[in-house]
């Protein structure tokens, strides 16, 4: 017979611990970090009473560590048998048993980077109602769309600093709060409000085609154009200029991918966030506060109308501005660079659509290097048709949201109260059902009016690259407006091809996506200066300029 360390009635009254706090813990959100404190503080007692009152049988810390064993091995116990059982709120649900658990298994997924060729794979196994955590489901159906329309944020945006700080993209105290905060953000991206953030644009843009050249001389005559794009779009922290020799782009989307990633097990988070895991979310966090410290002390105030001018204006105090240039820095600088670099890494794997999209710029501007209207820019068919392939092939986004009161019903299944839910972005991007012909291929025609033929499926529902709702992208105006004139300035000025050995379907197998998105590989390019095109002219009268 075995020998236990404790006797049995302290063990089960361990066990009756265990199956008590799953009642209390079932369907509650606590903080990890305070889990954890809590625990470890429970721990120590138990160890110092049994030192006091010793049991006689064992040392207390056998003693307390088999106590603790029982309480926790039951705890996980009911919690798994419970996620597993027919009981659960989602048990009809499909999806793979190891998902159900946990959804520290989502996380590691969504960490990896290729969460949305996953899902993919799992859609199509088990229909479009996918269980994908103890109580997450991924809907790969248009009728998902709707979920950002009537759903909120929950845990997964939960800022884990100890704060009242209320910043966007995080989740919000209260509807109303966001909104407010959504309204002084969109003063920037009024007609107006663009218009004052056009010049800065056009410098940069003419500032990158001489970066592009420049770096490419000095690199024996390839540039890598994805990390150029990256610099020009972070450029207000004079990257082109010096590099980024602080890595900060890369601890901008680290920080962005842990968010994304944690996000989906947010007491893990809650953890990881007071330990030196998570430096790269830190110093993100304090590189936004540091900016937005100076550009509020700055004596000489910008040019233009900035993002802290209209927040500052709306009397958001300093704490909440740091924490919107977060999201400034990442959402606004990191998504336009990196479709620019599809932009490119599509058009020239397929060059007749560099041809084509020139020979389009060239019939509306027959000066190349001259000015370009921002309004002509909007209505050119094939330069708008690429961008939007572009979001479809290059924006897989897993954007969670929580089932309110009552739950909620789409495709006529009913989605239980505090449900997460995510539409399956990237597999709506790709079906046939949505995109018809060859809905794997860049074919920016089928988003013209003619199609790629009489059977074209074009269901520009279902583009989600900024999301909908209350919380879709306010930055919308202003990415599209960064994309049109900084594509149409590079295919303009050059003529571009691939270092030789690029090995075009392995760069897009290396396309991650954690929020932000990841290139695993890099694109290096040849450019050259489009025949006829005086580039030093230009370079000159921008000299002139500044
Ligand atoms: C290609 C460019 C861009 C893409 C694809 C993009 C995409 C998105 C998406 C999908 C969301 C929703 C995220 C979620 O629900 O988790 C979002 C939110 C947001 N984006 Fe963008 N974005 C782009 C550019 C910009 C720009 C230029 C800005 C501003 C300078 C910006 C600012 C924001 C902000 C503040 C939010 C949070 C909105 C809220 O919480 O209500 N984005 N973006």
């Amino acid at each position: 017979m075995i020998s236990l360390p404790v006797p049995n009635e302290y063990l089960g009254f361990a066990a009756a611990a265990g199956v008590a706090s799953w009642l209390y813990l079932n369907r509650r959100t606590v903080r990890g970090d305070y889990a954890f404190l809590f625990y470890s503080a429970a721990y120590l007692a138990l160890y110092a009473i049994l030192r006091a009152f010793p049991l006689a049988s064992a040392t207390p810390s056998i003693e307390a560590a088999s106590i603790a064993l029982t309480y926790f091995t039951t705890l996980a116990s009911v919690t798994v048998g419970y996620r597993l059982s027919p009981w659960h709120p989602l048990a009809s649900y499909p999806g793979p048993v190891l998902w159900r658990i946990s959804s520290v298994y989502l996380t590691y997924i969504s960490f990896m980077g290729r969460r949305h060729l996953i899902l993919d794979k799992l859609h199509a196994k088990y229909g479009p109602f996918l269980r994908i955590g103890p109580n997450t489901l991924s809907l790969n159906t248009p009728a998902a769309t709707s979920v950002y329309l009537t759903m909120e944020k929950g845990e997964a945006y939960r800022f884990p600093a100890h704060d009242d700080v209320m910043g966007i993209f995080f989740k919000p105290k209260s509807k109303e709060v966001h909104r407010e905060r959504k309204k002084l953000w969109g003063g920037m991206f009024t007609p107006n409000g663009l218009v004052q953030l056009t010049p800065a644009l056009e410098k940069r843009t003419w500032e990158l085609l001489r970066c592009i050249e420049r770096r490419q001389k000095a690199n024996g005559g390839y540039v890598n154009l994805p990390e150029a794009f990256s610099h020009w779009a972070h450029d207000f922290m004079e990257l082109m200029k010096n590099g980024d020799a602080e890595e900060l782009i890369y601890t901008g989307k680290l920080g962005t991918a842990m968010l994304d990633s944690l996000g989906q097990s947010p007491w893990v988070l809650d953890i990881l966030w007071q330990i030196p895991t998570t430096k790269d979310m830190h110093q993100l966090v304090r590189l936004a506060s540091q900016m937005t410290r100076t550009r509020v002390q700055a004596k000489e105030l910008p040019a233009f109308r900035d993002l802290i001018s209209y927040l500052m204006e709306g009397g958001v105090s300093l704490p909440e501005m740091e924490r919107d240039a977060v999201i400034g820095i990442v959402g606004g600088f990191d998504n336009p660079s990196i479709a620019m670099a599809l932009c490119c890494y599509f058009l020239v794997s397929e060059p007749h659509h560099y041809v084509k999209l020139r020979a389009e710029l060239d019939a509306a501007f027959p000066e190349p290097l001259g000015h370009l209207a921002y309004n002509t820019l909007a209505t050119l068919p094939l330069l708008n048709s690429t961008i939007h392939e572009v979001f479809r092939l290059g924006s897989p986004f897993f954007l969670p949201r929580v089932a309110g009161p009552g739950g909620a019903k789409i495709d006529g299944r009913y989605i239980p109260e505090g449900t997460i839910v995510a539409l399956a972005a990237y597999s709506q991007q790709i079906s046939p059902d949505n995109f018809y012909p060859e809905p794997m291929n860049f074919r920016p025609e089928r988003w013209q009016p003619q199609g790629l033929g009489p059977d074209t499926k074009t269901n520009k529902a279902v583009l989600a690259s900024f999301s909908f709702g209350p919380h879709s992208c306010p930055g919308k105006a202003l990415a599209w407006q960064k994309l049109r004139y900084c594509l149409s300035r590079v295919v303009l000025a050059f003529d571009m091809e691939f270092q030789p050995g690029f090995d075009v379907q392995a760069f897009r197998d290396g396309i991650l996506n954690v929020r932000t998105t990841l290139l695993e590989k890099d694109m290096f390019m040849k450019v050259s200066r489009r025949a006829g095109v005086d580039l030093d002219k230009a370079f000159a009268t921008l000299e002139s300029e500044i």
